[in-house]
């Protein structure tokens, strides 16, 4: 008998993050048992994140840490929290060789005390932190490497190096948002799936599964206030699109600018659209804002999942070499037609 919609409807609630982990590696056989630990370890951390979060104020986790990052910006105290908690999730996790975040200069190579695994988790603990003191949503992102040995079966301590892969090599990508509802976006390379952690019963509940963006949108996201300082393929397509019906672009377009990359990509997911963050003239900008390995790779793989596209400007971002581990990189993602179009305009400008 075909189940009802309704009854479609229970299953899925009843989905949690775990069965739907175990299905993926006992039934479809496409994840190892190693990641899918280490995806339940991290899930586990950004839980306890959205509690600190949550509590605001009541936890006194507002406010400046009064530090400042390797890349010179100064540290939320709960940037400071997350990167602790996950951290200290996952050094024992056993499932990991190293980590890498946004608030550690260097890597950080899993202690011989605990036991260790062949990949590598490369995070940003808090994104969007300018957020955080004003209530708005805010997010964790992570990217899974797997460490290559030069020798089969021989184990040698993690370097930098190990970390330096292009985005392609990513076995899982995800992000946790801390808004209206706690959600985790995930894939493991078979699509994209949403959670919802539901408070009371305190389980990720898959809430949507293989997540489409349309291939069309009337919606961008650019941080416009550096106008003054794009060079000449953003200036032309965001002039076009701003010139709407009039323009060559022949249709209006919106904008929305959250300031937090996880929620640009979440409403990107949800509804389509197109987030730019391009390099500019100016010397703090000049090759772009975000970071490569732990914002641009996991967020181009998630939105390559969902059917949507991610460059650099020039080419595929899974497919740029980094060169070290907070390098930055310009990023256009979302729905193919409008990411393949400013793509193009940054060629023809060559
Ligand atoms: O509004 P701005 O200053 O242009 O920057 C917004 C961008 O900075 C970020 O917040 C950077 O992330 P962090 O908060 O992790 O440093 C992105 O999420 C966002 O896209
Ligand atoms: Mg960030
Ligand atoms: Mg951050």
């Amino acid at each position: 008998m075909t189940p009802s919609i309704f009854d479609k409807k229970e299953t899925m609630k009843r989905k949690t993050l775990s069965r739907y982990l175990i299905e993926q590696q006992r039934e479809h056989n496409n994840l190892p048992a190693d990641l899918r630990l280490l995806i339940e370890v991290a899930a586990r951390a950004c839980k306890h994140i959205s509690h600190a979060v949550s509590k605001g104020s009541l936890g006194e986790v507002i406010g400046s840490a009064g530090s400042e990052n390797i890349q010179g910006e100064i540290q939320k105290k709960l940037d400071i929290l997350s990167n602790e908690i996950l951290i200290e999730a996952n050094e024992w996790g056993g499932h990991l060789a190293g980590l890498a975040s946004e608030e550690m200069e260097h890597i950080y190579e899993i202690p011989n005390r605990f036991p260790k695994g062949e990949y590598l988790l490369i995070y940003d603990p808090l994104d969007g932190s300018s957020n955080i003191d004003i209530n708005v949503s805010i997010g964790t992102i992570f990217s899974v490497l797997k460490k290559t040995e030069p020798v089969e079966g021989e184990i040698t301590p993690v370097t930098e190096q190990d970390f330096l892969q292009k985005g392609a090599n990513q076995v899982a990508a995800g992000y946790a948002i801390y808004g209206p509802q706690t959600q985790l976006v995930l894939t493991t390379g078979y699509g994209v799936q949403i959670f919802t952690l539901d408070p009371e019963i305190g389980s990720w509940v898959l809430t949507q599964d293989q997540v489409k963006i349309p291939e069309s949108t009337s919606e961008y996201a650019i941080n416009s206030s550096y106008q003054r300082f794009w060079h000449a393929p953003i200036q032309r397509y965001i002039d076009e699109l701003i010139a709407g019906k009039d323009g060559p672009r022949g249709k209006d377009f919106n904008m929305r600018w959250v300031a937090a990359m996880v929620a640009e990509v979440h409403r990107i997911l949800t509804r389509g659209g197109i987030f730019l963050y391009p390099t500019n003239s100016r010397e703090s900008h000049r090759t772009g804002r975000l970071r490569l390995l732990y914002e641009a790779n996991p967020m181009a793989m998630i939105i390559e999942q969902a059917g949507g596209a991610a460059t650099n400007g020039h080419i595929r971002m899974l497919d740029v070499q980094p060169s070290s581990l907070h390098e930055r990189v310009a990023v256009f993602l979302g729905s193919k037609e409008e990411v393949e179009i400013v793509t193009q305009y940054h060629r023809e400008a060559i």
